[in-house]
């Protein structure tokens, strides 16, 4: 069962809407009837609302797997700085004795690398990752 929405000034006061990060939705049910604590149902759908999920218990293993991805993604980008780094001193080493920046055969090396491990998308992202570190070709 659900309630049309009105902005609610009292938290104690039923059947108002429950704000969710500044928007409403309609109280459920059991809110409506009482059987969960406000406030402890209301956590419970900002965690789902936010993970996408349908189950608290998907939502805690989402929220969980996430904190572990942001984690994995910050290492990523740090290597990825290393990585720049590394490129860029070749780069000028090689533009120093006269050389070009770019070496071709190099780059198919890596791309190689990167697609043989991954597939098509691993060819994109090589590429996207010679673009980081020597700019566009
Ligand atoms: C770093 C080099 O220079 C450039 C950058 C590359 C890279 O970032 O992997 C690869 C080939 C070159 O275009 C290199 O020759 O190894």
């Amino acid at each position: 069962m659900v309630v049309l929405s009105e902005r609610i000034t009292d938290t104690n006061r039923r059947p108002g809407p429950v704000s969710v990060r500044g928007a409403c939705r309609f109280r459920t049910g059991s809110e409506l009837r009482g059987t969960r604590p406000r406030s402890e149902t209301d956590m419970s759908t900002r965690h789902t609302v936010d993970t996408g999920a349908a189950s608290d218990h998907a939502a805690e293993l989402i929220s969980d797997a996430r904190e572990r991805i942001d984690a994995l993604d910050h290492r990523i980008i740090g290597l990825l700085a290393e990585r720049i780094t590394m490129s860029e001193q070749i780069q000028r080493a090689r533009i120093a004795s006269g050389g070009r920046r770019v070496h071709l055969s190099r780059e198919m090396e890596v791309i190689n690398h990167y697609s043989g491990a991954l597939g098509k998308p691993g060819t994109a992202l090589a590429m996207t990752v010679l673009e980081l570190c020597r700019g566009r070709a």
